[in-house]
């Protein structure tokens, strides 16, 4: 196990590439399933998230290659092969194996999925929707049965806006007999990236992008070649974190337009930002101003950004208010962020940060992915040496960070946890 060292305070500059997209990536790779010949996915991101599913592919008997950021899935030699527990246990998406697997072999068992500790983060939206197709579904053990003798379309309107539930209904129905609607379907980029892909093997979708999408179900789908979108998460990370220590740093590879809520954010509080086709020029300002944010479905500003922006607010002047409407307890980095001298209060799903405060580097513990990316960027900003474990959960989500961050002028390193250290990981 190791740790991440930062050695803080240095202003950044440079260019810094933007990866693929982990929440496409999560979802096209399980979609390949659903085909009759080879998928080759281009522009993966090099992550954990990424290297489980190829596993699990391969444990139901899909040959799976590999070569740099390219991945090819032959899913003719798949079977239904049951994944009650295990790997699926260590991501979110393990759930696009239900809807994939229900749509080509009309069965499946996969056990409840992992991922970031959010506060509760259920399924139901997922489950009625393939109940709707036809599906029994049940919960055995922590494990979800599905079977259907046949899928068929229907009208579908999902209670809560869900990127999950949305995508995966979308895999159970491209094979479904007759004509699927989804109403109250989530609009992130990454549902338009799944739709092309599945669109590319002959699907008929209609929609995706809106909240509305129309699935025409086709007997067989085939193999094709897809470049999958920038991660706009990675993007936004990078963008906050020239925000607060940037001199000038250029973000390529990027869609702009994926991150309006959060440059409209960065320019209110004084930072300057510049957008190109795609790329993003950001450099800090000297004073920078206190503001308020509220997480939104797309396209409001993303969950996945509000917690290392709310590193980026320690440094403005006066109070931020920050407010999760979508996972109300995702606080966790909060408590570390105090270590490192910040000065803020959790009240209910918001939390209220008073600056400016200069942050001092210290040890600290990423609880979850965007907890992690939170951390790395106050160790950037803090005087001194920072310490952050946890870096299984960074893993799952930034593709080459320590070259990506050294890149840009940053001193940052990986170290073996001392015995010491795994000692005390083990007791807490
Ligand atoms: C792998 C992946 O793409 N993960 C992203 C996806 O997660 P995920 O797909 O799990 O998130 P959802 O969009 O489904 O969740 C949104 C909200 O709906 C609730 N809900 C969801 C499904 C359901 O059946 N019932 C229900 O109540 C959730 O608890 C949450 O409050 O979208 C989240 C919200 O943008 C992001 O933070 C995650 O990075
Ligand atoms: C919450 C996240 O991921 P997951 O849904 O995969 O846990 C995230 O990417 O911030």
């Amino acid at each position: 196990m190791e740790k991440l060292k930062i050695a803080g305070g240095y202003p950044l500059k440079g260019t810094v590439r933007v990866s693929g997209a982990k929440n496409s990536a999560v979802a096209l790779i399980p979609a390949t399933i659903l085909a009759e010949s080879p998928v080759t996915i281009e522009g993966l991101p090099n992550i954990s998230d990424v290297e489980i599913l190829k596993d699990l592919l391969e444990e139901i008997g899909g040959k799976v290659r590999i070569s740099e950021d390219e991945m090819t899935v032959d899913p003719q030699t798949m079977i239904s092969m049951p994944l009650p527990n295990g790997k699926v246990k260590k991501l979110r998406a393990s759930y696009y194996l239900m809807g994939a697997m229900l749509g080509r072999f009309k069965k499946a068992v996969i056990g409840l999925p992992g991922g970031c500790h959010l506060g509760p983060r259920p399924i139901d939206q997922h489950i009625k929707g393939f109940e709707a197709l036809g599906a029994q579904v049940t919960n055995e053990q922590g494990a979800i049965y599905l079977r259907a003798d046949e899928l068929r379309g229907a009208r579908i309107y999902l209670d809560v806006v869900s990127v999950g539930a949305t995508i995966n209904i979308m895999l159970a129905a491209v094979r479904a007999k007759g004509r699927t609607i989804i109403e109250n379907a989530a609009k992130e980029p990454e549902i338009i990236d799944v739709a092309t892909l599945l669109t590319n093997m002959g699907a008929k979708i209609k929609g995706a992008g809106t909240d509305v999408i129309r699935i025409d179900g086709v007997e067989k789908l085939n193999g094709c070649r897809h470049t999958i979108i920038p991660d706009r998460i990675e993007a936004g990370t990078y963008l906050i974190l020239g925000a607060a220590m940037g001199e000038g740093v250029v973000i390529d590879n990027v869609i702009p337009h994926h991150l309006e809520s959060v440059i409209a954010k960065l320019r209110e509080m004084g930072v300057h930002v510049e957008s190109g086709d795609d790329q993003i020029f950001v450099k800090t300002a000297q004073n920078l101003k206190a503001v308020d944010i509220k997480t939104l479905v797309y396209p409001g500003f993303p969950t996945d950004l509000q917690q290392p922006f709310t590193t980026l607010l320690t440094r403005a002047t006066g109070s931020s208010v920050v407010t999760d409407t979508i996972y109300g307890a995702r606080f966790k980095h909060i408590d570390e962020l105090r270590r490192m001298n910040a000065n803020i209060k959790v009240e209910g799903r918001s939390a209220i940060i008073n600056g400016p405060i200069q942050l001092q580097g210290a040890k600290v513990k990423a609880s979850d992915l965007r907890a992690g990316a939170a951390l790395f960027i106050a160790g950037l900003m803090a005087e001194g040496i920072t310490e952050v474990t946890g870096l299984e959960h960074i893993d799952r989500g930034y593709s080459e960070l320590v070259e990506k961050l050294n890149g840009l002028g940053a001193t940052v390193w990986r170290e073996a946890l001392t015995q010491e250290e795994l000692e005390h990981m083990k007791n807490i």
